[in-house]
């Protein structure tokens, strides 16, 4: 069986950068895929890469599909490299997607992202409208930001969750304070990635010694990075963005196998690529945390995707 092979690059402008620990983010680069079977069936998906937190880079992904032949079989995508595991997820998604493959919905809960700094508490339509939040930590100095963290928290609606999201920024004595800080609230559910990929021992250690929950972002962004850190003894949260992590059957296979406290997160990806991550999110998110998928209205301009 043989699959005809579509692919349309695309460049969108975020409405409000995305600042983090890290930097700041202001264009999300992408490819959308396209395969039609003999019989004329279709499947779409998307690359979308994010080379800051290890995956391929968008020219690597692109050059990758421009030396592909017009024509392709099962055994081209199976055999896409572990170095472009944002090719691997969109390239299998595609071939799920033909195939038919539909998910259930509106069983999980969103997440919101609330803009760094002082902008979280002018977020009112956020804030109004949800039950579980997240807010990058590490993008201003430590003691502003537990000032403003406070005010958050008595702006947030009653019940509601609060998630940190540091993006590996934090000095372990940094990470001390904000469990402290978050110990105390009660309302954090989880501090993530607080230290970088390197310090993994110290994040298991910080995780046996405070009540509030840590999550793995950076440190599992691939299938390879995941399977390590279950094997040197993570049983904390996983954070999932299954359009880098790699074949999405391979994912799936590890999560069923070892049953983690997978919460599921967008790389703002278009509506093609959350529609096959959606998919999986359904099938292996942990039903009881919300899902990174609040806000579809990242980019300036909707075309068509
Ligand atoms: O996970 C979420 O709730 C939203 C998505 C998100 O925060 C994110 C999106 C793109 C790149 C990195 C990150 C991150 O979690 O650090
Ligand atoms: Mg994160």
């Amino acid at each position: 069986m043989y699959y005809h092979f579509e692919f349309r690059p695309y460049r969108r402008r975020f409405r409000q950068p995305l600042k983090t620990s890290r930097g700041i983010w202001e264009i999300r680069e992408g490819i959308i895929l396209r395969l039609t079977d003999e019989t004329g069936r279709m499947g779409c998906s998307e690359i979308a890469p994010l080379p800051w937190f290890g995956s391929e880079t968008f020219a690597q992904a692109l050059a990758f599909c421009k030396q592909l032949k017009e024509k392709l079989t099962q055994a081209t995508i199976q055999a896409i490299p572990e170095g472009l595991p944002a090719c691997q997820f969109g390239f299998e998604s595609a071939l799920e997607d033909l195939f038919g493959a539909e998910g259930e919905r509106g069983r999980l809960s969103l997440s919101y992202l609330l803009p760094a700094g002082e902008d979280a508490l002018q977020a009112w339509e956020i804030l109004q409208s949800a039950t579980t939040f997240k807010w990058k930590i590490g993008a201003i100095a430590i003691a502003e930001e537990i000032t403003i963290f406070k005010k958050l928290v008595r702006a947030l609606p009653a019940g509601a969750k609060l998630r940190l999201d540091a993006n590996g920024g934090l000095s372990i004595e940094e990470a001390k304070a904000w469990l402290e800080v978050a110990d105390e609230t009660q309302i954090v559910e989880f501090i993530e990635q607080p230290l970088s990929p390197q310090e993994f021992d110290l994040m298991l250690d910080l995780s046996a010694n405070y009540s509030t929950a840590i999550a793995l972002d950076e440190s599992v962004a691939t299938l390879q990075q995941l399977e390590n850190c279950y094997q040197k003894g993570w049983r904390g949260i996983y954070i999932i963005k299954a359009a880098i992590a790699g074949s999405p059957q391979r994912l799936r296979q590890f999560c069923q196998q070892y049953k983690i406290d997978a919460v599921f997160s967008s790389v703002f990806e278009t509506k093609i690529g959350r529609e096959a991550v959606l998919r999986l999110a359904a099938e292996l998110s942990n039903p009881n945390r919300a899902i990174g998928f609040g806000i579809d209205h990242w980019f300036e301009e909707d075309d068509g995707f």
